[in-house]
């Protein structure tokens, strides 16, 4: 009998099943990774966004996850949506009791419509206690500008950022190009030495919700195979891109991302999903 690997997220529920926990375990599934959740909150949210957030207390995020740690095990893992200064805290504190070294931080503050996922008061708890546990944090642009603390306009900041990102202490960081634009969506890997870029088409697509989330637990999916960094980081921007552009029709807004096109295009060969 084989051990499958085994991923956990620690991460806010998406009700709309796009983002968060729901990406996530999706996308452990989809690569053959066992996959494990310890809840941050629950959202009230579908793809004209987010109504509702309702938080759990600090002690129910840190029991979750040693509940999962002591029995199944965790080869890599992820945080998603943390909200508050208090879960950040929390989960720091559980992350070094285990001393688990695989950890992506995706440091999740605001939906795309707009709607607060990490309080003002909590950017100071992500950077001090987590970004130093953090194996690879994988920023957009405006969370990247926000921990850096500068303003990303050109390649040239991106690199900078990367940089004060691994001072701040993550092992290596990764800047999606989501937000930026331009003909190719490219993100910018840094391990403290070296750039390497993930490029891809940008589709022209409003169904991109939850593109961040599946992408870092793509990423954690690879690591918790055991692959190295650059290899997980390229696998996850091929399952995303694959995601986007296979696109499905969920909802009448910000629709969600394909889950299942990254599997159906490598069982045919690499070829897009037809219509
Ligand atoms: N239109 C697009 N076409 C192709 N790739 C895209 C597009 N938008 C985003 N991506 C890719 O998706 C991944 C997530 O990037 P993005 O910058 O959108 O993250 P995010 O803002 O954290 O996402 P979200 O908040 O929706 O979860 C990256 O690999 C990025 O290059
Ligand atoms: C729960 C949750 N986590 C993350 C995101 C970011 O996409 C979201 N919209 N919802």
């Amino acid at each position: 009998m084989r051990q499958p690997a085994r991923a956990l997220t620690i991460a806010g529920s998406d009700s709309g099943g796009g983002a968060g926990i729901q990406a996530d375990l999706k996308t452990f599934q989809e690569l053959g990774v066992y996959g494990m959740s310890a809840l941050t909150a629950a959202t009230v949210q579908n793809t004209f966004g987010v109504q509702g957030v309702y938080p759990l207390p600090p002690e129910a995020v840190a029991e979750q996850i040693r509940s999962v740690g002591v029995d199944i095990g965790v080869d890599a893992l992820k945080t998603g949506m943390l909200f508050s200064g208090d879960i950040i805290a929390s989960v720091a504190e559980t992350v070094r009791e285990f001393g688990w070294t695989k950890l992506v931080v995706d440091p999740v503050m605001v939906a795309k419509g707009g709607s607060e996922l990490l309080r003002e008061e909590a950017v100071n708890a992500l950077k001090e206690r987590l970004l130093p546990l953090a194996f690879v944090v994988t920023p957009n642009l405006p969370e990247a500008e926000k921990l850096a603390g500068l303003a990303i306009r050109n390649d040239r900041d991106r690199r900078e950022a990367a940089r004060r990102l691994v001072d701040l202490g993550a092992r290596h960081a990764i800047i999606k190009g989501g937000h930026a634009e331009g003909p190719e969506a490219i993100d910018l890997l840094y391990d403290g030495s070296r750039f390497v870029e993930l490029s891809g088409p940008r589709a022209d697509t409003p169904r991109t919700h939850g593109t961040g989330c599946t992408f870092s637990a793509a990423l954690t999916a690879g690591l918790a195979e055991g692959w190295d960094v650059v290899a997980a980081a390229r696998r996850a921007k091929a399952f995303i891109q694959a995601a986007i552009e296979d696109g499905i029709r969920i909802g009448g807004g910000h629709g969600p991302t394909n889950h299942w096109a990254y599997r159906r295009r490598t069982a045919s060969g690499g070829a897009p999903e037809k219509e």
